[in-house]
């Protein structure tokens, strides 16, 4: 559905002069600096596929959304949508395509929304009857009829993402861009989008690339996660892949009914490393009279070889299992 092949961008700007009249010598200055914003990068998203594009801030992200949208131009590389290359066939593409750049709207800012709907079908030559049957369901499932005819300026932020997602689906694409659709908003406001997207995903089969800060939108939404730093992909996988590559540990809190017997002196100073066997071992960071807490990597120990020793030391009451925050493994490799 998308292929992204050996993907190039650098943006060429002047460097700016210091000092006396430093605005009007840059003016006429023949100098400039090359930023390498993408550098070689090639993925494929199948169709149906609802994957993660995360990164830092200045990461590549953005510039490059704008290249698979056809807003910009690759210095190298080629992108396909459906086939199509969105620089040479742009209007075909964008027949394909809903793009939602959270930071900015697609919407008329002094007009109420349905007027902005009405313009927007209007370009993409979406039928009357389709877009009423559209709007009526976007509606519907995006709660917008409270603010139909209210101006865009004055609509609250989460009201303005809920609307501006909605003009991207007027023309029913099968591909979605979404450029931080979640940025600022409450929690209420976030579960409500999230929500929406799940649903366009797993029941409207919509292919969706999900550009986001928020690891919880990651964790919620996204099946598989590109991690992009300093323009290179440095990460493509499953979310739990990710975990494991990482090597943050997994914490496992065990309750016993009554005391139990340690194989080590409980008044001993923690964190102490326990082992199945040399190469497959796990810590122990804390223990009180009825629990202890574990900590494991589990690509190196299963976490039923742990539970079948600890059983071993007692009558075991309860476990909790807790991955390792996706936050901090984000952190890591950044
Ligand atoms: N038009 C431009 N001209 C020059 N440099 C640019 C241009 N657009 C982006 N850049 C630079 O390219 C790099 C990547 O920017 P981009 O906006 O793609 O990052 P991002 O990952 O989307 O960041 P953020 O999370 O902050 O939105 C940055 O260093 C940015 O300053």
């Amino acid at each position: 559905m998308i292929e992204v092949c050996g993907l190039h961008k650098q943006f060429k700007t002047p460097v700016v002069k210091e000092g006396r009249f430093a605005g009007l010598r840059t003016l006429f200055t023949r100098e400039y600096r090359m930023k390498e914003a993408v550098k070689d990068i090639s993925f494929t998203i199948s169709q149906g596929d609802f994957v993660g594009y995360i990164g830092p801030n200045g990461a590549g992200k953005s510039t490059t959304i704008k290249m698979l949208t056809g807003i910009l131009h690759p210095s190298s590389g080629e992108v396909k949508i459906g086939g199509i290359n969105p620089h040479h066939n742009r209007r075909h593409v964008a027949k394909r395509l809903g793009v939602v750049f959270g930071q900015r709207s697609q919407l008329w800012w002094d007009l109420p929304v349905k007027d902005s709907y009405d313009i927007l079908a209007h370009m993409y030559k979406v039928a009357s009857s389709e877009k009423e049957k559209r709007l009526d369901e976007l509606g519907e499932l995006l709660d917008l009829k409270e603010f139909w005819l209210t101006p865009v300026r004055k609509l609250s932020l989460g009201q303005r993402m809920r609307a501006d997602i909605a003009a991207s689906m007027l023309h029913d694409p099968d591909v979605l861009f979404l450029d931080e659709p979640t940025i600022g908003l409450d929690v209420t406001a976030k579960r409500s989008i999230r929500g929406f997207l799940k649903k366009l995903n797993s029941e409207y089969g919509k292919t969706i690339l999900l550009t986001t800060h928020d690891m919880d939108d990651i964790e919620q939404l996204c099946q598989r996660v590109m991690v992009i730093n300093h323009g290179k992909l440095s990460y493509e996988g499953t979310i739990g892949n990710l975990r494991d590559k990482i090597g943050l540990p997994t914490r496992i809190h065990v309750t016993f009914h009554g005391t139990y017997q340690m194989p080590i002196p409980k008044d001993l100073s923690l964190p102490v490393e326990l082992g199945l066997d040399a190469e497959h071992t796990f810590q122990i960071v804390e223990a009180s009279s009825h629990e202890i807490h574990i900590e494991a990597n589990r690509q190196q120990v299963k976490a039923m070889d742990i539970l079948r020793m600890v059983s071993g030391w007692g009558e075991v009451a309860d476990i909790h299992m807790e991955e390792p925050d996706f936050e901090d493994i984000i952190h890591r490799i950044y």
